[in-house]
């Protein structure tokens, strides 16, 4: 039976993410030793870790059927590999940034600067499409250092928190391109590939979707069920089951995470006492 072949990052910022999205998934395999390629024990499926960078050349050419790698990755590799999934984690933005005591107005700002940079690809397009020249300066790392050493008059790079600009006196001016962690495959897998991936997906979606829904019990007198229903829209529909306490009922259901702050309140005031929110490990709809 064939095996599916997936690249993730060696060492770095999604290598651990990745490696718990596997297990999350059930899937179980020896990790340690510095191997660099692992079989796993319960799902045909191989994990190969590699320098991130790698990871779209490697898929285009059928080395890997699939990777985990970043959107910025994936823009700036230009390889021809299908984007199959968005996978929640390791969101970041790719932006241009100037020392912070400089006038900034405009991105004509930039017309015949120097940038430094990881990512010439996605930048000179940035760039050409707006009809600005500039010399991009390519460097692989410590981007942040460029404009002070008198390398470049901004830089491109990646910006989470915005840390790493503060402490090298520099501010951001303008978002280039949003990422997060994607899965990637090749734009030809066989039957039997395809099968597995799909395998693949239906779990990795079950694990998203937990994450971002939360199951909630509460008890409520009987009187103000129906309005408690409308302000919970369940699943399906919530199950409602008696209490002993006479006339109350607990009621259950699933919601939103980023819904439960907004309604809370709602809830309070209509009556819902003992409310319990209580994270879902897996989700199959
Ligand atoms: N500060 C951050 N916050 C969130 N995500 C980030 C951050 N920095 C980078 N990323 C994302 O994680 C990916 C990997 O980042 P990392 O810094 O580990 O890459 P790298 O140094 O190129 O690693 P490698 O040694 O494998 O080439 C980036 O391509 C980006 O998508
Ligand atoms: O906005 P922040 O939260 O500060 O994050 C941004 C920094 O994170 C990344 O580097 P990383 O720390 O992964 O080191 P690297 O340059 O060695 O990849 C990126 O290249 C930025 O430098
Ligand atoms: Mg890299």
């Amino acid at each position: 039976m064939s095996k599916l072949k997936i690249a993730i990052q060696k060492s770095g910022r999604l290598s651990e993410k990745s490696i718990k999205l596997l297990e999350e998934c059930g899937i179980k395999f020896p990790n340690g030793g510095g191997k660099l390629i692992t079989e796993a024990t319960n799902f045909p499926i191989e994990i190969l870790f590699l320098r991130d960078d790698d990871i779209p050349q490697y898929v285009e050419q059928q080395v890997a059927d699939l990777g985990i790698i970043g959107e910025n990755v994936l823009v700036e590799s230009k390889k021809k590999i299908n984007l199959v999934e968005k996978l929640g984690f390791s969101s970041c933005r790719l932006s241009l940034a100037v020392p912070k005591e400089t006038q900034y107005e405009s991105l004509e700002f930039f017309r015949n600067k120097r940038i430094a940079t990881s990512y010439p690809n996605i930048l000179s397009e940035y760039f050409q499409k707006l009809q600005i020249e500039v010399t991009i300066e390519v460097i692989s790392g410590s981007v942040e250092i460029a404009p002070g050493i008198g390398l470049a008059d901004g830089i491109c790079d990646i910006v989470s928190s915005g840390s790493t600009l503060l402490s090298n006196g520099l501010k951001e001016v303008e978002k280039v391109l949003d990422s997060q962690a994607v899965l990637v495959a090749n734009h030809d897998l066989e039957d039997s590939k395809k099968q597995i991936l799909e395998k693949l997906l239906f779990r990795i979606q079950s694990v998203r979707k937990a994450k971002e829904n939360k199951y909630i019990l509460l008890n409520t007198p009987n009187s103000k069920l129906e309005k408690i229903k409308t302000i919970l829209p369940g699943m399906n529909s919530p199950t409602i089951l008696p209490l002993a306490k006479e006339s109350w009922s607990s009621l259950h259901s699933v919601i939103r995470e980023d819904k439960f702050w907004e309604v809370i309140d709602e809830l309070k005031e209509a009556g819902a006492e003992g409310i319990l929110v209580i994270p879902i490990e897996k989700m199959i709809v």
